[in-house]
């Protein structure tokens, strides 16, 4: 059910209750002066019978926001006639019409402030021509004790309302920051955030000499995908690329989109051993991806891997040094892992159980790929 069919609920133990408690403020009044039965019986019924009419009303129409507006415009014109009825005892007034205006913005009927000003002079109006009132500027104390319920109500609900709008406002500063953490199409950290725990992690390295490394990961020829299938499929190869990499992490390790087809990771807690294995299962999974419509399609990475250093100013620097290994991975025929380190290649690292090597899978072409060799010349 949406905020907007909902209307209705909100506003029902919320009309139910001031209307009880003002109508008590007018019962008040009414016992300082001579009023005849249908006065009395008029407050009593606006007071403790329209509130369930309203409910019912709106409950059975189909948009109850408006049905919620006609009732609020009918409120004020209640609220009018009672002020009429008060003989514009101007304590009273003075207190129903302030938390009148105030309880429009909390349940969000605030906007056509107009016509409800309209109804609330026409009740006004329409009381005054019946009982021609007599303006009684002083309220006995009676009266003036009647208000206390109404005030509190007022004041519990209006810091009730408050602490729940702060909650909500709190919650969802929050759901944004965890959305502008996350790249939307590949799911994995956006670059900023991804770039701020590197440099965390960099510090640490320097702080207590722990392991620690980052992959650079570039997809082998993207443009050929999006020349050959166009932008949407390589819109959906880049979402698969990013799940691929996540399922090869380690609890430690955050995955970050680089830019456009390129990707890092962060492996935490890791010696260049560990990171050099985490790259060769995202190699590994890469080339498992497969697209429903095109299943011809297939997708390769190279990697490099960079252990933190010591004399590594900085995280770019550091980049750097994984670039250059991404680089020799990218003249060495692609889809392969090199390490920064010392120069390994994943030709000597392939497991055979898990892994062809590369040469083979550098033959492992499909005529699609063969087809995009030739388009790229
Ligand atoms: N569909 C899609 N394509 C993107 C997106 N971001 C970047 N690209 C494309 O990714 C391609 C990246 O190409 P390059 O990295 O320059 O080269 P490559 O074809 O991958 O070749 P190598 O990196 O040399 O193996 C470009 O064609 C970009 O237009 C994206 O969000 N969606």
């Amino acid at each position: 059910m949406t905020l907007h069919q909902d209307v209705h609920r909100r506003t029902y133990p919320l009309r139910a209750s001031y209307m009880a408690l003002g109508g008590l403020v007018v019962a008040a009044c009414l016992a300082y002066q001579p009023a005849n039965m249908a006065w009395w019986a008029f407050t009593a019924v606006s007071a403790l019978v329209w509130p369930h009419i309203a409910f019912l009303h709106s409950g059975r129409q189909r948009d109850p926001f408006h049905a919620e507006y006609v009732n609020s415009l009918l409120d004020a014109l209640i609220v009018g006639s009672w002020l009429a009825l008060m003989h514009w005892s101007l304590l009273p007034s003075l207190c129903i019409l302030a938390i009148g205006v105030a309880d429009r913005f909390y349940t969000g009927l605030r906007r056509r402030w107009l016509s409800t000003l309209g109804a609330l002079l026409g009740g006004m109006l329409l009381m005054s021509l019946c009982i021609q009132p007599e303006p009684q500027w002083d309220a006995p104390l009676g009266v003036q004790l009647s208000l206390l319920p109404l005030v509190i109500l007022h004041s519990a609900y209006a810091s009730w309302s408050t602490r729940r709008m702060l909650k909500t406002l709190a919650r969802q500063n929050l759901q944004l920051k965890q959305l502008g953490r996350v790249d939307p199409l590949t799911t994995v950290y956006s670059r900023d955030y991804w770039w701020k725990k590197a440099r965390a992690a960099l510090r640490q390295h320097h702080l207590s000499k722990e392991h620690t490394c980052l992959l650079v990961i570039d997809i082998d020829h993207f443009k050929r995908v999006n020349d050959m299938y166009g932008h949407i499929v390589g819109d959906e190869v880049l979402k698969l690329i990013g799940l691929a990499i996540r399922q090869c992490l380690r609890s430690h390790d955050i995955a970050g989109r680089y830019g456009g087809d390129e990707f890092t990771v962060l492996c935490k807690h890791a010696k260049a051993e560990d990171a050099y294995f985490v790259a060769l299962r995202i190699r590994d999974k890469l080339a498992q991806i497969r697209i429903r419509e095109h299943p011809e399609l297939r997708v390769s990475g190279s990697i490099g891997v960079a252990a933190a250093d010591s004399s590594f100013n900085s995280v770019a620097e550091w980049i750097k040094a994984a670039d250059s290994a991404l680089y020799s991975a990218k003249d060495a025929g692609r889809d392969q892992v090199i390490d920064a380190t010392d120069g390994k290649n994943s030709t000597l690292r392939t497991s055979p159980a898990t892994m062809p090597s590369p040469p083979e899978r550098t033959l492992v072409q499909t005529d699609a790929a063969a087809d995009l060799e030739r388009a790229d010349g």
